[in-house]
């Protein structure tokens, strides 16, 4: 056990606690302003609370003085209602999770003792340490037998981050500070790592503190975000609709950037939207059945399927006027959202391919179906339109965004 241990209520998703910084202040010595000047703010339990601003503002030195890395020069901090202050830093580190960027990993432990590292500091036995991993590596998406025994540079950036993730989650704490932690890997994994954690929190509810300076990254992981300006007085401190829709000055609206109605794509999910159906066939299916099923259609392509139904490739009827077979007919797929991925990844999904329609897969990678660039045009008017409405109405806006007050 550690000092922040929660019991964990079943049937609920809330194993987070609640974090109140009250009048926290942080001067480093010979530097005349305080880096972090009087930041005062509550973190809800369950929900990932984003800290967004510009470099030097002060994110990284707030977050770490909620695990006490960093000693705060005056306030208090209180995590779960304890006194982050008085407990022991060591204990108190224990129980909160941190994961940064490039992972962080102690290049010569193996994966396993990696992630193993915060259970074994609490004396949790071999046995339960070692099922414990196992556990955590799957739920990152790492396949134990084939991870377990590697050292951090045999894994890609993308793998480093998943395990620095699993290492951070693997003493089951309430809270998990994460700094930048995608910041260093390519924009397709960082979209993948992204949505692997928003699934994550869904089945977990910790209460997560999260440092980027990209607020595209923000509006997608937020249950809320902060804007941070600099010394880290907070600008505005609210949901990420509520900032698209009325930014609380025009720093904050410079922030945003120019695309703030773009950007609305970020707050839907794949999976809140229809999706195209389109025609399908296993490998050892037949030729002639794919051809009838596409020609009545009007986009004039089908998805050849693995046995486990996951898309393979692209087939189109030019391919299939030649084909005696489906084995190796077809151009292969390059890009897939899923559906947990934002409709902004999936026009970017669109824009890399250059195609009308991406593919949507499940958790396991299954064909759902496609979107096209026609869903994101008619999701865009139908939210436009909606706000219209609002405006008109003087309803106040909790779950959507106007484009008033974009930038100039
Ligand atoms: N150990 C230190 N000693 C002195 N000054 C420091 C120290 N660490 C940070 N600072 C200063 O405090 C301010 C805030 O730094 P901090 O790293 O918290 O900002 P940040 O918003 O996380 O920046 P970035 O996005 O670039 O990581 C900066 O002016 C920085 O130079």
């Amino acid at each position: 056990m550690t000092d922040l241990d929660t019991p964990h209520t079943n049937g609920s998703t809330v194993s987070g606690v609640d974090i109140v910084l009250e009048d926290v202040v942080k001067s480093y010595p010979g530097q005349d302003k305080a880096a972090v000047d009087n930041v005062s703010m509550r973190i809800p339990a369950g929900e990932i609370v984003v800290l967004v601003g510009p470099s030097g503002c002060g994110k990284t030195t707030t977050m770490r003085m909620i695990n006490r890395l960093i000693e705060p020069t005056s306030g208090k901090i209180t995590i779960g209602g304890k006194d982050a202050l008085s407990i022991d830093p060591d204990k108190l580190r224990r129980g909160i999770g941190y994961s940064i960027q490039q992972a962080g990993l102690f290049p010569h432990l193996t994966i396993a003792k990696n992630v193993g590292t915060v259970p074994g500091l609490i004396g949790w036995d071999k046995k339960k340490i070692a099922d414990r991993t196992d556990e955590m590596l799957d739920l990152v998406g790492l396949e134990p037998d084939l991870y377990r025994e590697r050292y951090p540079r045999q894994l890609s950036g993308g793998q480093q981050q998943r395990v620095g993730v699993a290492r951070a989650l693997a003493a089951d704490p309430p809270v998990l500070l994460m700094d930048e932690p995608f910041g260093a890997v390519d924009p397709i994994t960082r979209a993948l790592l992204q949505d692997e954690l928003m699934r994550l929190q869904s089945d977990l509810g910790k209460t997560i503190v999260f440092v980027t300076h990209d607020f595209n990254e923000a509006v997608k992981l937020g249950d809320r975000i902060a804007v941070l300006g600099n010394q880290s007085h907070i600008m505005q401190y609210d949901t990420p609709e509520a900032i698209l829709a009325h930014p609380a000055n025009d720093t904050v609206a410079g922030f945003i950037g120019a695309d703030a109605s773009l950007k609305q794509l970020t707050l839907t999910r794949v999976a809140e939207v229809d999706l195209l159906d389109c025609p399908t066939a296993y490998e050892d299916g037949s030729v002639d059945d794919l051809r009838t099923a596409i020609s009545p259609r009007k986009i004039k392509w089908g998805i050849v399927l693995d046995a486990r139904d996951r898309p393979i490739r692209w087939v189109s009827l030019h391919h299939l006027a030649s084909a005696t077979s489906l084995h190796d007919v077809g151009d292969p797929i390059d890009e897939v959202v899923s559906t947990q991925s934002t409709l902004q990844d999936a026009l970017e999904a669109l824009l890399a391919e250059s195609s009308a329609s991406t593919i949507v897969t499940g958790r396991r990678g299954e064909f759902r179906g496609l979107i096209t660039i026609d869903t994101l045009v008619a999701h865009l008017s139908a939210m436009r339109e909606e706000h219209a409405h609002d405006d008109e109405g003087g309803e106040p806006e909790q779950n959507g965004a106007s484009e008033g007050g974009t930038p100039s």
